[in-house]
């Protein structure tokens, strides 16, 4: 078959479409907040609802034993994250949950699968703002049917980067965070932003609303489908040392060149975090 996927990425927008609408119905009536890993850490009822209705509506369509999935609160509840090379969904069902229970108006739905370990398309639906992100490999990037390209500044004194400051709060971290921000913005750059949710950030770079996205403990399910949307747009991933793009690394710079990309490096302040992969730890 010349193309085996484009079943898969239409229904992947259907489904995304389907979970926005049910976001937004949750939004209008109250949201009960719960905690994950830490205080700051939030998950909503519509988190794993939502995530049911994905994950459910995938394995109607395509069959339970022969696709994987690797949900975030799925993997919340104990499900292993570990990218094999079989068909593998890669799903955040709310990404911008703060966001959604303060009402900030940045929420998305992410969609991504994998086969053999590569990335082949995404979609991510920032559900607020009805705009519907995707890209398939080699298919170019679009947002509502546009196709759309990262930016074409090089001079990082004429960017603007978007970085966020994730929910672990250890005092050495947060320290590590804001001098490297600190030291892009005395770079100076034109602007830092952070919308709050790291796939509409992604998608920010791939439209050329901003030269860069990066932060150090997102996961993949945060990441991988503003992967495709990056690289279809045009734009780079690397690692925050300059190495290659690791999906299960928790650690990443979107931009929309190499120059850019390199120079935000050169100021990142790296601090170790746990691969998604990792083996669990028994307590
Ligand atoms: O928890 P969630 O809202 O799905 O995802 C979070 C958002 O993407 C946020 O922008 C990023 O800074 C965090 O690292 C993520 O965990
Ligand atoms: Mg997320």
């Amino acid at each position: 078959m010349d193309d085996p996927w484009q079943k898969a990425y239409d229904f992947a927008v259907e489904v995304a479409r389907k979970a926005g609408a049910e976001i937004r119905k949750a939004g209008e009536s109250e949201i009960r907040v719960m905690t994950k890993s830490s205080t700051v850490d939030l998950v909503t009822k519509t988190d794993e609802r939502v995530e049911k209705i994905i994950i459910g509506s995938l394995k109607e369509e395509f069959g339970e034993g022969t696709h994987c999935f690797i949900g975030e609160e799925s993997v919340a509840k104990g499900e292993t994250c570990v990218l094999t090379d079989k068909p593998t969904w890669i799903i955040d069902p709310v990404d911008g949950t703060t966001n959604f229970v303060h009402g900030f108006p940045f929420v998305a739905v992410s969609i991504a699968f994998a086969v053999n370990k590569e990335l082949e398309f995404g979609v991510v639906y920032s559900c607020l703002e009805d705009k519907m992100y995707k890209a398939r490999r080699g298919k170019g990037a679009f947002c509502n049917d546009e196709p759309i390209q990262v930016s074409d500044v090089k001079d990082i004194n004429k960017s603007i980067i978007i970085s966020e400051h994730g929910t672990d709060r250890s005092p050495e971290k947060v320290t590590k965070i804001f001098s490297t921000m600190q030291k892009i913005l005395c770079i100076p750059v034109h602007g830092l932003r952070g919308s709050g949710t790291a796939a509409t950030n992604m998608c920010l770079v791939a439209t050329g609303a901003v030269e860069a996205f990066f932060e150090i403990g997102i996961h993949c399910w945060d990441i991988a489908a503003g992967a495709v949307i990056v690289r279809e747009a045009g734009g780079i991933l690397l690692d925050v040392d300059g190495g290659p793009f690791d999906l299960m690394s928790r650690r990443m710079v979107s931009a929309n060149n190499d120059i850019i990309a390199k120079r935000i490096i050169k100021e990142i302040e790296a601090f170790p975090v746990t691969r998604d992969d990792a083996p669990i730890q028994k307590k």
